[in-house]
C-alpha cells in the first residue's frame, strides 16, 4: 500500500466505533421534541438553537474553568489560549442569532404562550459563565424557579469558587504587583501597559479578558435586538419586564476596572 492510495477498507477497520455511536447521535437527535399541538413549524428551530447554545456554553465553561485553574497556578500562556477559543465560541453565539431572525414574530406567537413560564432566564450554564467570569450576583440563585438540586449546587459552587478575575489578580500578585486596593491595581495596569516588552504576557492576558467581556456584552446587546424584533416591549415569559430588563443588563461588565483603566491612560 503506497502512502497516497487509501486503504479500500478505510473507515471500516475494526467495525466497532462508528460516527453515530461515537457522537451518540441516536440520543442527541432524539432530543428535539416540539410541544405544540397543532405543530408550529418554527418550534423545531427554536429548540435546536437553544440546544446548540447550551452545547457551546458547556464547552465555554470547560475552557474557562481550565483557564481559571491555570491562572491560579500562575500560568499565563494556556489561559490566554483558552480565552481565545471562548472568544470564537462567543462570536458564533452572537452570529447564531441570525438564524432566529429568520422567524417572524407572528410565527413565534403560534407557540410562544406554550413556553411560559420557561425562559432563557433559567439557563443555568449562562449564569455559571457569568459567575465564573467574575460577575457574581447571588440574587440570581434565589430568583431561579424550578432548579434541580444538581443545578442549584452548580450555581452555588460557582459563586463560592474563585473567578477568572481572582485568577488574574493571582498572576499579577505573582509578578510582584500589590493588588489589594483599586489604586494598587490601576498602578499595576499602567506599569504593564507602558512596558509591554517586559510584561507582554500580562498585557495580552488583560486584553484577552477585555475581549471575553466584550464578547458577552455584544451577545447581551444582540439578544435585546432579537427580543425587541420578536416581542417588542411585551413582558417576558419568565416574568420580567422583557426588553427593559434586558437593556439594563447590556451595560454590565465582567471587568469594569479594565474598562475604567482606558479613561485613566
Ligand atoms: C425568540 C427569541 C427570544 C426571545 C423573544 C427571548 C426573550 C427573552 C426575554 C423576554 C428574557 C427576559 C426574561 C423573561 O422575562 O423571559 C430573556 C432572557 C434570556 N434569554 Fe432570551 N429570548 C430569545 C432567545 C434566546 C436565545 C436563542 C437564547 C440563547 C441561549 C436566550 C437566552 C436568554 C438568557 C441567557 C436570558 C437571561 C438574560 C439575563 O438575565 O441577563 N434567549 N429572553
Ligand atoms: N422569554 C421569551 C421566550 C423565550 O425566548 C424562551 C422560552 C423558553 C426557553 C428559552 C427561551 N429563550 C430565551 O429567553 C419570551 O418572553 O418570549
Amino acid at each position: 500500500m503506497t502512502d497516497n492510495v487509501p486503504d479500500p477498507r478505510f473507515g471500516e477497520q475494526g467495525g466497532l466505533l462508528t460516527y453515530g455511536s461515537y457522537l451518540r447521535l441516536l440520543e442527541l437527535l432524539d432530543q428535539q421534541r416540539p410541544q405544540t399541538d397543532p405543530p408550529a413549524h418554527d418550534e423545531l428551530l427554536f429548540i435546536t438553537i437553544h440546544q446548540a447554545y447550551e452545547l457551546w456554553f458547556k464547552l465555554a465553561l470547560h475552557e474557562l474553568t481550565d483557564a481559571r485553574d491555570r491562572l491560579l497556578a500562575g500560568e499565563t500562556y494556556l489561559p490566554r489560549v483558552r480565552l481565545e477559543r471562548c472568544r470564537a465560541i462567543g462570536r458564533l453565539a452572537v452570529s447564531q442569532v441570525d438564524v432566529i431572525d429568520t422567524m417572524t414574530p407572528q410565527d413565534f406567537l403560534t407557540f410562544r404562550t406554550a413556553l411560559a413560564p420557561a425562559s432563557g432566564f433559567q439557563s443555568v450554564q449562562f449564569r455559571e459563565i457569568e459567575f465564573l467570569s467574575g460577575l457574581k450576583d447571588p440574587g440570581y440563585v434565589d430568583r431561579f424557579r424550578g432548579l434541580t438540586d444538581a443545578e442549584r449546587d452548580n450555581l452555588l459552587r460557582r459563586l463560592d469558587e474563585p473567578s477568572l478575575w481572582d485568577g488574574f489578580l493571582r498572576v499579577l500578585a505573582a509578578a510582584g504587583f500589590p493588588t489589594d486596593s483599586a489604586e494598587d491595581r490601576f498602578a499595576a495596569y499602567a506599569t504593564i501597559a507602558h512596558d509591554r516588552n517586559r510584561y507582554g504576557p500580562l498585557w495580552d492576558l488583560a486584553e484577552a479578558l477585555v475581549e471575553h467581556d466584550q464578547t458577552w456584552a455584544l451577545w447581551r446587546a444582540r439578544h435585546v435586538l432579537m427580543v425587541e424584533r420578536q416581542i417588542g416591549t411585551k413582558t417576558g415569559t419568565g416574568g420580567s419586564s422583557g426588553s427593559a430588563y434586558l437593556r439594563s443588563r447590556v451595560e454590565l461588565r465582567f471587568y469594569p476596572e479594565l474598562w475604567e483603566f482606558r479613561s485613566r491612560l
